[in-house]
């Protein structure tokens, strides 16, 4: 007799699998809120040391908690000489996603409260990672061009620190703002797909840095924060305006995916693309370079028209990488270094409420058999 089969929600789709007092993701009005404030509104008065505050703390700093936060995060930037010499061991090809998922995965064998799963020590160590992060992903970038590492700067801000330990120096402040509106965007989405690969890790007792590593492994893939790279490649593939609008019948007729657009929360638009295609226009005005703003202009035009299909974050946020400077492998390790802050928030909101994450399979494999002698199979 067959089974009936059960209620399976393939991919999850529309599953509620737990609550969280993180973020609000809306999509009946394309709205997103971090504990409650506007992520729009955060990004136009707030930086992103202050926003990691608030997702960690659940409420925005005053001038002294962020004074003592930022002093902390500067103080936390310096990676291990053992941790520089694995990365100039690291093949001068790889990936920086892997680079840094290596990196964060080290960094919890050096770390000294590595095992420690209380609340309090996961919080220093997710201090640790926030100021670690940028420093290994810059310092693998150099290693792979031949590059002497950077030291970080402990008078730099989070964002104006980046760039100094990318390029050895900091742009003007239009383009160091649009990359810190960029990080508030990236910083926290509910239960999108690394998020709860970092929930599911914790939900097994494991530590915080097993979380963000099994985190990033995810956060690399194309159909999630892999699309910020993948959006520009298109972007360079296309080449010029005039050329989008037959690239793109080509992907039509192949019913070939577009990267950069839909989502699987919102149908009607991502919150977080008006406010990144404003800053990623501005940095189009700065460098003097209309073209990827324009082709971004003619696809996402095209692709409401013909698909209604939005785009999402990752689809501004790449030529704005692109024009502040930044090669595209670049792209997705920023992603990391910004929603580091979201995924330890989910990490101790996780661990303070746990029941195991284990969801059940419905079989469809053979029926049970005898083992035949292996003279007979
Ligand atoms: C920060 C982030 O992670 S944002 C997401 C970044 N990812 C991308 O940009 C990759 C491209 N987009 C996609 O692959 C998908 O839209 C996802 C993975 C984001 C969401 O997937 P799902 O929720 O499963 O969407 P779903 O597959 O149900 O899409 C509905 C329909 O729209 C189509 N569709 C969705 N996105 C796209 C796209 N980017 N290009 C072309 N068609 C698309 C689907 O093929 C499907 O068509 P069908 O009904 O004819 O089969
Ligand atoms: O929510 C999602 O599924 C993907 C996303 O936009 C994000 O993680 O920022």
């Amino acid at each position: 007799m067959s089974e009936t089969q059960p209620d399976i929600r393939k991919g999850l789709v529309g599953v509620v699998a737990d609550v969280s007092a993180v973020s609000k993701v809306m999509p009946e009005t394309n709205s997103l809120t971090y504990r409650g404030y506007a992520v729009q509104d955060l990004a136009e008065q707030c930086s992103f040391e202050e926003v990691a505050y608030l997702l960690w703390n659940g409420e925005l700093p005053d001038a002294a908690q962020l004074a003592a936060f930022r002093a902390e995060e500067a103080a936390n930037r310096g990676i291990s000489p053992a941790l520089h010499g694995v990365i100039q061991a690291f093949p001068h090809d790889a990936h920086p996603m892997d680079a840094i998922r290596t990196a964060v995965s080290f960094l919890g064998m050096e770390d000294p409260e590595s095992a420690d799963t209380a609340e309090p020590a996961t919080r220093r160590k997710a201090m640790r990672l926030l100021a670690k992060i940028p420093t290994a992903i810059a310092a693998a970038h150099r290693a792979a061009k031949g590059l002497a590492p950077v030291e970080p700067d402990p008078k730099l801000g989070f964002a104006e620190n980046f760039f100094h330990l990318v390029f050895g120096r900091v742009p003007q402040p239009e383009v160091v703002k649009a990359f810190d509106v960029s990080l508030i965007l990236y910083a926290e989405h509910g239960f999108n797909a690394s998020t709860f690969t970092a929930r599911t890790v914790t939900s097994t007792g494991a530590d915080l840095h097993g979380a963000i590593t099994a985190g990033i492994a995810a956060l690399k893939g194309p159909l999630h924060g892999g699309a910020n790279e993948a959006v520009m490649h298109m972007l360079a593939e296309i080449g010029e305006p005039s050329k989008a609008l037959d690239w793109l019948e080509g992907k039509f007729d192949h019913k070939a995916l577009v990267m950069g657009f839909g989502h699987r929360v919102y149908k009607n638009g991502d919150s977080r693309v008006p406010t990144m295609t404003k800053y990623a226009e501005k940095m189009a005005e700065v460098v003097g370079d209309r073209r990827w703003m324009e082709m971004s202009r003619v696809l996402a035009g095209a692709m409401l028209e013909r698909k209604n299909i939005h785009p999402n974050l990752d689809f501004p946020a790449g030529p704005a990488y692109h024009l502040m400077g930044f090669d595209i492998p670049l792209f997705t390790p920023i992603f990391v270094a910004s929603r580091i802050t979201g995924w330890a928030a989910h990490v101790i909101e996780q661990a303070a409420d746990n029941r195991l994450i284990r969801p059940l399979s419905h079989y469809t494999g053979a029926a049970q058999r005898e083992v035949p002698p292996i003279a007979q199979r």
